[in-house]
C-alpha cells in the first residue's frame, strides 16, 4: 500500500491537571503518528493517560504542551471556534454510556445529528449498518444495553465521520454484547474506512486492532503493528 500521510500526529504532549503538589501529569510527553483507516486500540492500566490523548485528539481537551494535528492542520493552534467546527465535521464520539434522548426513538436519536450534518447519511440507512434496521421505532427503554450502544454507534456514525473516537465503549456490557458492539464499529471500519480509536480496559480487544498502543504512567510505552487482526465475533474474553 502507499504511504499515506498520518491522520494524526502528536508531538511531546503534554497534558498537567491542577498546579503544585496536588498536579498531576496525565500526559508526559507523547509522540505519535496514525495513518487513516486502521483500528487503533488504546490500553493501559487507570489513570495512565489513554482518556487524556483521546480527549486532545477530539478537540475535547488541550494540552498543556506539545503539538497535534489532524490532516497537516494543527489542531492546539485552533481557536475554539475552529476546533468545534472539527470536531462537528469530523468526528463521532462513543463512549461507555449511550447519552441517548429517552422521550426520542432510535430513529429520532439518530435525526438530532443529521438535521445539523453537511453530508448525513439517512437515519434508517445509519441503523441498518449497526444491525438494527427493524428497531428504529423502539425507544431506548425498550432496547437493551448493547442496542442502545449501537443506536448511539450509528448516530455517531451517521454524519459520515473520518474518525470513530471511542472511549470505553463496553465498559458496561457483558462480553458476549461488547463482542457484538465491537463487531459493529470492525465493520464500520472495513466498509466505510472510518478510522476507529478505542480506548479500552477489554485488553482481548487488541486482537481486532491494526495497531495496538499501550500506555503506562502518561507515556506510550509500547506501540505494535497487528497484520492478522481477528473478526470481533472470534475474540476470547
Ligand atoms: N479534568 C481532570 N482534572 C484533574 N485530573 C484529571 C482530569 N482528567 C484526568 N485527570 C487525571 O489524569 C490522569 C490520567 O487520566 P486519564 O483519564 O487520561 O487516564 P486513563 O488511562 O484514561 O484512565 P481510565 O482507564 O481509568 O479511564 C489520572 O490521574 C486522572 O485522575
Amino acid at each position: 500500500m502507499p504511504h499515506q500521510p498520518p491522520i494524526y500526529r502528536v508531538e511531546g504532549l503534554t497534558r498537567v491537571y491542577g498546579e503544585g503538589a496536588s498536579a498531576v501529569h496525565a500526559l508526559r510527553g507523547v509522540d505519535l503518528e496514525l495513518p487513516p483507516g486502521e483500528i487503533t486500540v488504546l490500553l493501559g492500566p487507570s489513570g495512565s493517560g489513554k482518556s487524556t490523548l483521546l480527549n486532545i485528539l477530539g478537540g475535547l481537551d488541550r494540552p498543556s504542551d506539545g503539538r497535534a494535528w489532524f490532516r497537516g492542520e494543527e489542531l492546539t493552534a485552533m481557536s475554539d471556534r475552529a476546533l468545534t467546527r472539527y470536531r462537528r465535521d469530523n468526528l463521532g464520539f462513543v463512549f461507555q454510556f449511550y447519552n441517548l434522548m429517552p422521550s426520542l426513538t432510535a430513529e429520532e436519536n439518530v435525526e438530532l445529528v443529521t438535521e445539523i450534518a453537511r453530508d448525513p447519511m439517512d437515519p434508517e440507512e445509519a441503523l441498518a449498518l449497526v444491525g438494527l434496521g427493524t428497531r428504529k421505532d423502539h425507544f431506548p427503554s425498550q432496547l437493551s444495553g448493547g442496542e442502545q450502544q449501537r443506536v448511539a454507534i450509528a448516530r455517531a456514525v451517521a454524519k459520515r465521520p473520518d474518525v470513530l473516537l471511542c472511549d470505553e465503549p463496553t465498559g458496561a456490557l457483558d462480553s458476549a454484547t461488547g463482542r457484538e458492539v465491537l463487531g459493529v464499529l470492525q465493520h464500520l471500519n472495513r466498509s466505510l474506512g472510518t478510522t476507529v480509536m478505542i480506548v479500552t480496559h477489554a485488553a482481548a480487544t487488541a486482537e481486532m486492532a491494526d495497531r495496538v498502543i499501550r500506555f503506562a504512567d502518561g507515556v506510550i510505552r509500547t506501540v505494535e503493528r497487528n497484520d492478522t487482526p481477528r473478526a470481533a465475533a472470534e475474540i476470547e474474553w
